[in-house]
């Protein structure tokens, strides 16, 4: 008797995503697929189509590009379709590099974090305290009371993160969520991402990234774009031991550079 295969369906499922502007190809048919509860890693040179990837997946893609081929998200087409106008779990959770634009400069951090619960006040009210308090907030009412210009850069993202845990959807998205960050605070964001989605959280994690050290850390699998094509998609062990396109050699090879430099630095009397 033949053996069964697991087919696991997709979370997200990208196929053949073409997006052109009036003059020229910009994404050349990308094909992606995340699994749930899986960690995916977006890699790519400035310029190679990680965002406009991502904003296809969000339905932000500028309306002046032609996107063509099929974006599913929890099972229902979404290419071209608004968030807004997506069933709910298909409005994935955003986690961006600018968590101060991210969020409305003139309400409270607990009142924009209400807005996607249902129920009472009250029941919002705790729902928004204990996410705080479980990202590490030490008193998240002063935290809710506080407007955005009132916490650090590492603060907001993190209530960037608790936004983005409000929303019903099985997906988080982050894009450079950990680049403008200092090295401390940027181990502390992955270290809560790599909590709150993966196995047993009932999330997935698409995370786009300049920085193959962070996708190592956090992500089982790694998507490598170039030229708005998917030059390489394995497991993060696999291609980091023998990568298998000469762009993600380059990627590789290029952040041991800037490590080798920085230990340099950092011994130098
Ligand atoms: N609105 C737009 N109109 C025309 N071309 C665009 C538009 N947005 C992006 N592009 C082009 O599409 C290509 C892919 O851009 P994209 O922003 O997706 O790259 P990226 O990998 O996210 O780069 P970065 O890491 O620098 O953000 C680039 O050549 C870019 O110039």
């Amino acid at each position: 008797m033949q053996e069964e295969e697991e087919h696991v369906v997709p979370l997200l499922d990208v196929r053949g995503l073409r997006v052109d502007s009036a003059s020229r190809g910009l994404l050349q048919g990308v094909d992606l697929t995340v699994e749930p509860e899986r960690r995916v890693g977006v890699l790519g040179a400035s310029g190679s189509g990680k965002s406009l990837t991502v904003a296809a997946v969000l339905g932000l893609l500028p309306p002046a590009l032609r996107a063509t081929g099929s974006v599913r998200l929890a099972g229902a087409e979404v290419l071209g379709v608004p968030a807004a106008r997506r069933p709910p779990g298909a409005r994935p959770g955003v986690v961006r590099q600018d968590s101060a634009g991210a969020l409305h400069p003139l309400l409270p951090v607990g009142r924009q974090l209400a807005l996607p619960l249902g129920g009472s006040r009250a029941f919002a009210r705790a729902r928004v305290l204990e996410t705080l308090e479980s990202l590490g907030f030490r008193d998240p009412g002063r935290i809710a009371g506080a407007l955005p210009s009132e916490l650090s850069g590492g603060m907001r993202q993190r209530v960037c993160l608790a936004l983005a845990l409000m929303t019903p959807s099985s997906l988080l998205v982050a894009d450079e969520p950990t680049t403008a960050l200092d090295v401390v605070t940027q181990a502390g964001v992955v270290s809560l991402l790599r909590d709150r989605t993966g196995p047993g959280t009932g999330r997935a994690l698409l995370f786009v990234t300049h920085d193959i050290a962070v996708v190592a850390a956090l992500c089982d699998e790694l998507v490598v774009l170039s030229d708005g094509r998917v030059v390489e998609h394995a497991p993060v062990e696999d291609v980091l031991a023998s990568p298998g396109h000469e762009r993600t050699r380059e990627l590789i090879t290029a952040a041991r550079t800037v490590e080798a430099h920085l230990y340099a630095t950092a011994e130098a009397p």
